[in-house]
């Protein structure tokens, strides 16, 4: 049985310096505990840098027990897991797939990995995403199978029939169908015919490269290419892909989160040396905490408000001259644009593979947009543009902006201040939510 407790549980517990019972602390819907019942807890703690200071991301509105009343079975949640809602998601633990998390009960400090618990349906509900976002180029449908996905990887109990999906909403008739036939037979029938279309599995493949995406995988295919080895014949690639070519094997291979933050010091140390005070920290996936990255996404500013301005050129030289940029591709700067972005490979020194490094440098004040936008994920993303426009605003990664004229109207040119993710979240109308409960 799964039993979700409010924050004040664990603060009272620490007061007290011992573990409470639980009723007083039942969030609504929760059955009453036996008088005598105390419990374990887990809450989630994933430590990130927001320009210069240490955030402590411990801080949960609810918590989570899961008592083992039935060995081998565990009781669906009765909770709306509905992630439309972001309010709703707030508070949750971080049960999603491949992250890292921390419990910390009285004092106890235990580091470890929740696995995802419905890997027998995710992987294929995985797969299907990805063939209709780089294969098919079907948006529409691989948001509805990534949906799907993560809210199942979120569930800290394995699915074993479809009573155990009963309380889950946000899940329509037709995926329901799916992990139906997926529970009752191991295999989707639609995901095995897609396998084993040929012409699927040559897009697929082509599409793998970094800097090809559907419609140029199409394109190549159209052309009579049929296989990664035969790019190199191809004409008119870009640059990026030319660098996806070459660094293949180990483009396509997910990097673990220990070898980001050894290139995230790496890199924060030879910053220091060449501009004492910069801010340099990796967003993306890595600071959503999942235990493996597809790329490292370096964001950088300098609290001084004006030594970020050229930067960019001076460590790419640096990390050049190190060998840990092997390859890539400095954006044009316009100061106007308040970022300057270098995409390119790397390798991080002691690590045996190539990896996809993307630095952003931005200015103090589009900081805190710029954390937000490549904290990600893209569905908070879209989440956050949507929330922004209903309060009359534009949200990109550089700044919010007041809108006149409705929505397609004109913008202002001059961002409103924000100094933090905190301030951002509460000026578009959101709660906040921490950079590991934004697997959304
Ligand atoms: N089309 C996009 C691309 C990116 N982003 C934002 C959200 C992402 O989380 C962040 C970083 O982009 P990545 O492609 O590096 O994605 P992640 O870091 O989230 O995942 P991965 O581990 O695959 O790199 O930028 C976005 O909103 N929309
Ligand atoms: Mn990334």
């Amino acid at each position: 049985m799964l039993i979700i407790l409010k924050l004040e549980w664990i603060e009272d517990c620490l007061k007290e310096g011992k573990i409470l019972p639980c009723n007083l602390y039942l969030m609504e819907g929760m059955p009453l505990l036996p008088e005598d019942f105390v419990g374990g807890a887990a809450s989630v703690n994933v430590g990130s840098k927001e320009c210069g200071q240490e955030v402590d991301y411990s801080v949960k509105e609810s918590t989570v027990l899961n008592i083992n009343t039935n060995p081998g079975h565990v009781d669906p949640v009765p909770r709306d897991l509905e992630k439309d809602q972001i309010d709703a998601s707030e508070g949750e633990p971080c049960f999603e797939f491949g992250s890292v998390c921390e419990s910390s009960v009285m004092g106890r400090h235990i580091s470890g990995i929740i696995p995802c618990m419905n890997k027998h349906l995710t992987d294929i509900l995985r797969e299907m995403w990805e063939i209709y976002e780089s294969v098919l180029g079907d948006d529409w449908r691989a948001l509805t199978f990534r949906k799907a996905a993560i809210q199942l990887e979120k569930l800290p109990y394995k699915i074993l029939s479809m009573e155990d999906i009963k309380h889950i909403s946000g899940i329509g008739k037709s995926m329901v169908a799916n992990i139906k036939e997926i529970l009752c037979t191991g295999k989707l029938q639609k995901l095995e015919c897609l396998k084993a279309d040929a012409k699927v599995s040559t897009l697929r493949h082509l599409a793998s490269v970094w800097g090809i995406g559907p419609k140029l995988a199409l394109k190549l295919y159209q052309e009579g290419h049929r296989s990664v080895s035969d790019l190199v014949k191809a004409s008119g690639l870009s640059q990026m892909a030319h660098i996806g070519l070459k660094y293949y094997d180990d483009l396509t291979l997910r990097i673990p989160r220990d070898e980001v933050t050894a290139a995230e010091k790496y890199v924060q140390n030879e910053g220091e040396t060449l501009c004492p005070g910069i801010c340099i920290s990796v967003a993306g996936s890595y600071r959503r905490g999942n235990l493996t990255c597809g790329d490292i996404d370096f964001l950088i500013t300098h609290p001084d408000g004006h030594s970020h301005q050229g930067f960019l050129a001076k460590l790419v030289e640096r990390l050049q001259s190190t060998g840990f940029i092997t390859e890539g591709l400095h954006g044009t700067y316009q100061a106007s644009k308040k970022v300057d972005t270098y995409m390119g490979v790397g390798r991080v020194p002691g690590y045996q593979h190539y990896r996809r490094i993307d630095i952003k440098v931005y200015s103090k004040e589009a900081y805190a947009f710029a954390l937000v936008y490549f904290t990600g994920n893209d569905v908070l993303n879209r989440k956050m543009r949507y929330a922004a426009q209903r309060q009359g605003f534009k949200l990109n990664d550089q700044g919010l902006y007041l809108r006149y004229g409705g929505k397609k109207g004109l913008s202002c040119t001059e961002s409103i201040p924000c100094e933090n993710e905190r301030e951002l979240f509460r000026k578009i109308g959101l709660s906040f939510l921490e950079p590991c409960d934004r697997n959304l």
